[in-house]
């Protein structure tokens, strides 16, 4: 990494500084910057250490059996970190930052990744590919994932939490892992799967893939295959006879019904990663998500003991579980099927029981619920939403809606532009009045075949198609980096859908506009989104091609 740093000099109040003497918190800053200030006060404090995490000694350990100890690990950084900004590198390709040229409060860490207790090998494919600077979910996960810990890793949307998942994982199995041999390099070993990553829809299953294989790089891609649903099964289990991939990423039902037909074979599986977990564990995928926790390798602490006993035959599996949003169930289910969990948040590590919780509220319904809280209301806010966004809602009639809408998106001068819509009748209705008006807009539903759903997201994500109005299958996860407004033509059924779907726009602490789209009656349901999520969401109009903030006026 520091091969990469320039030797400079950097100058305050009379004084030279070497890059190599600055304090870390500065260099990760410049790495994103190019533009460098800092105040006599900030080059006093200190770098921060893993060993202020609690973490240095134990790297070395990396066998599979299980930490027990919990212990509180506060992250004691208060780091300012106003304004970042990101330039194009030109010797190295700068990830996710295209058509950006400034971040707003960039969720990027102090630590290195060097720091992390990554392989060498890895992080050089990270420097390949452009990625140079840890977010701060990913430093405070990797480590803690390393460490072999049962986990929950809760942060805002488009806060990085894919890679902070994916980088423990390489760091233990395929072309860059830390050991020279495991369990399937044993000769004579049948191969087995060792990570299986569940997904609760297809296209955020195919994305992950492609986020394994951008650090794999194209000599290893098939180090991982996809399961999808939607997707020809015959040649998916054809692909895992001929390839036997490593890891598989797919969605619920697929990998439950390739494993209950006998052609996956996850009991030697040392990784299982719930992405979305919440989604996970609703009623639809029940009878799969049942499948797949007893199939997927041993659960931690369960008996192992007899060798006629088929779970001692197991591997002992590491529960990974990932959402920006955390109700209730998913803590419930973190207790019931993973070892002593922990939750991993960006500037905290710590035991499971001690976090306030989110629970989705009904909107309509009398009572505020769980969230009714003040300070666990906004501390629920911090953690869900991107503090770069700006929330909007204005009122129309339901059938000036759609002139609302491009009104909006012109005012705003917006490039890429998600609706969500909760119906898909009148979804369509949208794209055709849309479309007649000469706006370029297309539809994403999952009634749509998969063919169609891809080709409508590739022409999205290549800026083909300005509006793309969808439903609660793009709230997701989907990471459409040129993102800059989204559209609630209908409100959201509660606050976690909300968060889900404003969570599309201001990725990786880009600017982002959310707009709310609602009838007079309705506002009563923003104003509680408003106090749930505790943000402000100001009425607004567009008028004569601008946006007007009706609270300033
Ligand atoms: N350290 C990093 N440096 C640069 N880019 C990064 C880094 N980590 C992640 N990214 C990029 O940031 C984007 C958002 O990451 P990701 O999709 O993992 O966010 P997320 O927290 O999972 O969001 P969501 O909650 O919506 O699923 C991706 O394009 C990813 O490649």
């Amino acid at each position: 990494m520091n091969a990469l740093i320039p030797s400079r000099l950097f100058v305050f109040a009379g004084e030279s500084f070497s890059f190599q003497k600055l304090p870390r918190v500065y260099r990760s800053t410049w790495f994103h910057s190019g533009v460098f200030s800092l105040s006599k006060a900030e080059l006093n404090q200190g770098p921060l250490t893993l060993a202020s995490l609690g973490f240095k000694s134990e790297f070395q350990n990396t066998s599979k059996s299980k930490v027990n100890k919990v212990t509180e690990l506060d992250s004691p950084r208060d780091i300012p970190k106003s304004r970042v900004k990101i330039v194009r590198n030109n010797e190295k390709k700068v990830v996710g930052v295209r058509n950006m040229v400034e971040a707003e409060m960039a969720p990027f860490s102090a630590k290195l990744f060097s720091e992390l207790g990554l392989p060498a090998l890895l992080i050089e494919r990270l420097e390949i590919e452009g990625f140079t600077v840890p977010t701060d979910i990913q430093s405070a996960s990797i480590p803690t994932i390393l460490k072999n810990h049962d986990v929950v890793i809760q942060s805002y949307t488009g806060s990085g939490k894919t890679l902070a998942y994916i980088l423990p994982i390489l760091s233990e199995i395929g072309p860059f892992k830390n050991t020279a041999s495991n369990y399937n390099d044993e000769p004579g070993k049948k191969k087995e799967i060792e990570a299986v990553i569940v997904a609760p829809s297809r296209e955020l299953g195919m994305q992950i893939v492609r986020e394994f294989e951008k650090i794999l790089g194209p000599a290893n891609r098939k180090v991982v295959q996809q399961l999808v649903g939607g997707a020809n099964r015959t040649r998916q289990e054809e692909a895992l006879k001929k390839n036997k991939p490593a890891i598989v990423v797919g969605t619920p039902g697929r990998i439950a019904e390739i494993s209950a037909s006998g052609r996956l074979h996850t009991h030697g599986c040392s990784f299982l990663i719930l992405d979305e977990v919440d989604e996970l564990l609703s009623f639809n995928f029940r009878e799969d998500m049942h499948r797949i926790l007893e199939h997927v390798g041993r659960r931690s602490g369960a008996n192992s003991q007899g060798s006629e006993n088929a779970q001692a035959r197991r591997v002992e599996r590491q529960l990974v579980m990932v959402s920006a949003t955390m109700p209730f169930s998913v803590v419930r289910a973190a207790k019931s099927w993973g070892c002593d969990p922990l939750l991993v948040k960006a500037n905290k590590v710590a035991p499971l029981d001690s976090v306030p919780l989110m629970g989705p509220v009904n909107l309509r319904g009398p009572s505020s619920g769980p969230t009714s809280n003040t300070t666990s209301q906004n501390q629920t806010a911090i953690d869900t939403l991107p503090p770069s966004l700006k929330h909007y809602y204005c009122t129309s009639r339901l059938h000036h809606k759609v002139d609302m809408l491009r009104r909006c998106v012109h005012a705003l001068d917006a490039k890429f532009v998600m609706v969500f819509m909760n119906h898909t009748k009148q979804l369509r209705d949208v794209v055709f009045k849309l479309k007649a008006r000469g706006m370029n807009a297309a539809e994403l539903h999952g009634d749509l075949g998969k063919l169609a759903r891809s080709t409508t997201l590739k022409s999205f994500k290549n800026g083909e198609i300005r509006v793309l109005v969808t439903n609660e299958l793009a709230a997701r996860g989907l990471d459409i980096a040129e993102c800059d407004l989204v559209v609630n033509l209908d409100l959201p059924t509660d606050s976690i859908h909300y968060a889900h779907r404003a969570g599309r726009t201001g990725r990786l602490g880009r600017m982002g506009t959310v707009v709310s789209i609602c009838e007079e009656p309705e506002v009563f349901v923003v104003k509680k989104l408003q106090k749930q999520l505790g943000v402000p969401i100001l009425a607004c109009d567009f008028i004569e091609g601008k946006l007007v903030d009706k609270e300033k006026s």
